[in-house]
């Protein structure tokens, strides 16, 4: 199949297409290169009429670190029009992951933080093992949910989003599924035989009705609108642009704790 840096991808005779975040070693943080590959499979995913699914899923224990701290402070040491752009690399992964018009199945092989949150919410249906930890970490870091937020007020609403946003809080697999994140909590041994259970009807339906009916429930449901959008892109590159975020990244990337002021 296609050659990635930072992504596997496969497709299977049933036209089962599993793309794999392959950054282990950093548990799968999303780098600019990450966002653009993802970006490429989802188009290449969607105008390929013999992908009938496409499974994410991530290499090695973690599912996703969300955004990767390296990748951000670049962005700190950037100047405002860099950090747009880089701010909308990945508001637009996201949004085409949101807009592919083939079922997206996230095979949640383990914990995710921040932007991993993300990339579960873009996500038709998920699964995770009842042992993973997930947690929008972004405020110890002095970030905060930027564009993610759309794709997660989506599923659980404000009210919930602001307690899970504000704190930092981690919370376990159960509660994910209270939250609307995921769909079911598993044991690990049994991951893939509900992931294949979710993707069996996929080989029988109508792939353009399939895609006809995503597009209805995106066009019914809250609005993911254009303006939205762009208000998570400035916020996230003011958020590159605070003293809170130099020192919480730089905290994270020299392994120390960070000493906030106030
Ligand atoms: C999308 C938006 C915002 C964000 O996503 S902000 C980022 C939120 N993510 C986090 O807060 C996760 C930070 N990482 C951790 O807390 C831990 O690393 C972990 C994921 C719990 C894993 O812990 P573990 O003990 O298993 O492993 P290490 O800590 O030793 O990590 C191994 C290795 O991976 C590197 N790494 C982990 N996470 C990241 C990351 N997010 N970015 C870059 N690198 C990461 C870690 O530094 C280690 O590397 P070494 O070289 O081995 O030291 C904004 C929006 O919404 O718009």
């Amino acid at each position: 199949m296609h050659e990635y840096e930072t992504l596997t991808l496969t497709v299977d005779g049933r036209g089962v297409a599993i793309c794999t975040l392959n950054r282990p070693e950093k548990r799968n943080a999303m780098t600019d290169r990450m966002l653009a590959e993802l970006i490429d499979m989802a188009g290449r995913m969607s105008a390929d009429p013999d992908v009938r699914a496409v499974i994410l899923t991530g290499a090695g224990d973690f599912f996703c670190a969300g955004g990767d701290l390296s990748w951000m402070k670049q962005q700190i040491e950037a100047d405002r029009a860099t950090r747009m752009k880089q701010a909308r690399g990945l508001a637009d992964a996201l949004f085409v992951l949101n807009t592919m018009e083939k079922p997206l199945i996230g095979r949640i092989n383990g914990s995710a933080f921040g932007g991993g949150l993300g990339l579960i919410s873009v996500c038709d249906v998920a699964i995770a093992p009842a042992t993973a930890q997930f947690g929008f970490t972004e405020t110890r870091l002095g970030l905060i949910p930027a564009t993610i937020s759309p794709y997660v007020l989506a599923r659980m609403g404000e009210g919930k989003a602001r307690r899970v946003f504000m704190s930092a809080r981690l919370f376990p697999a159960h509660e994910a599924v209270a939250l609307d994140l995921l769909a079911r909590a598993v044991h690990t041994e049994d991951l893939d035989a509900a992931i294949e259970a979710e993707v069996a009807p996929y080989l029988t339906v109508a792939s353009g009705a399939v895609a006809a009916s995503k597009r209805l429930a995106r066009s019914l449901g809250p609005r993911i609108e254009p303006e939205v959008i762009e208000a998570t892109i400035k916020a996230l590159a003011d958020t590159w642009e605070s003293e809170e975020a130099r020192h919480g990244i730089e905290a994270f990337l020299t392994k120390t704790p960070p000493r906030w002021v106030r």
